[in-house]
């Protein structure tokens, strides 16, 4: 109900401003009750948003939603850094991409856990960070799909420099297999929001990232 949903909207943005500084960036999860059957907020509150936050961090807009095209000029002049959309909701990836750009946004893909990585494959020349999702997405709160692990590695073992995130009940129990598989960029949300230290938490997360990063680069 609205009420619930308020209360953890404001919740995660407590947190959000409390652990920004630990964050490496803040994403915004944008759903639209069609793409995925779940409704969160859209360009106004990112702009609220950076209004309240400040210039700096990095705000990824992952965008659960249909018709990704439309809102990639209000992302943009509301001060989103990066756009995120998934394969499966657009028929012409490519330009996408290129308005993306054009817009002085960088470029995040993700693929729902049915979308193999194959299909992503040809894009990822063109885009500076991939989002192999590790539940299906449009809520929080949801069990990690380890099975998701391999496209992670795969496209780790292409594509040595892009940056690969994992998305979907990342927590302290799950990270060692998401950087172990080459994730650099983790969401994690109730791990994060559900624990009496937040900052510790992210620092966990940040650390195992950290030694896989400097182990993979050891072993080149
Ligand atoms: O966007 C999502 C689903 O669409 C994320 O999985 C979610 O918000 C992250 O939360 P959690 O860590 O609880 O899975």
């Amino acid at each position: 109900n609205i009420a619930s949903r308020i209360n953890q909207i404001s919740k995660t943005l407590q947190c959000l401003l409390c652990v920004g500084l630990e964050a490496l960036l803040t994403l915004c999860l944008i759903t639209d009750m069609h793409f995925v059957p779940n409704i969160t907020f859209g360009h106004p509150m990112v702009e609220r948003l950076r209004r309240c936050i400040g210039p700096d961090p990095f705000f990824d807009m992952h965008m659960m939603v249909s018709r990704p095209e439309q809102w990639v000029k209000p992302m943009a002049a509301a001060g989103a850094n990066q756009y995120t959309f998934h394969l499966e909701a657009t028929t012409n990836p490519g330009s996408l991409i290129k308005e993306i750009r054009e817009s002085g946004m960088k470029v995040g893909l993700a693929i729902k856990p049915g979308t193999t990585v194959e299909e992503l494959a040809p894009w990822a020349g063109q885009i500076d960070m991939a989002l192999v999702m590790t539940v299906e997405p449009g809520f929080g709160g949801q069990k990690f799909m380890e099975d998701m692990m391999p496209k992670v590695s795969w496209l780790r073992s292409q594509f040595p420099s892009l940056d690969i995130e994992v998305d979907g009940g990342v927590g302290p129990d799950s990270i060692y297999r998401c950087a172990e598989a080459g994730a650099n960029m983790i969401v994690s949300g109730s791990a994060v929001v559900s624990s009496d230290d937040p900052r510790s938490v992210i620092a966990l997360l940040k650390n195992v990232v950290m030694e896989a990063i400097q182990k993979r680069s050891l072993d080149r």
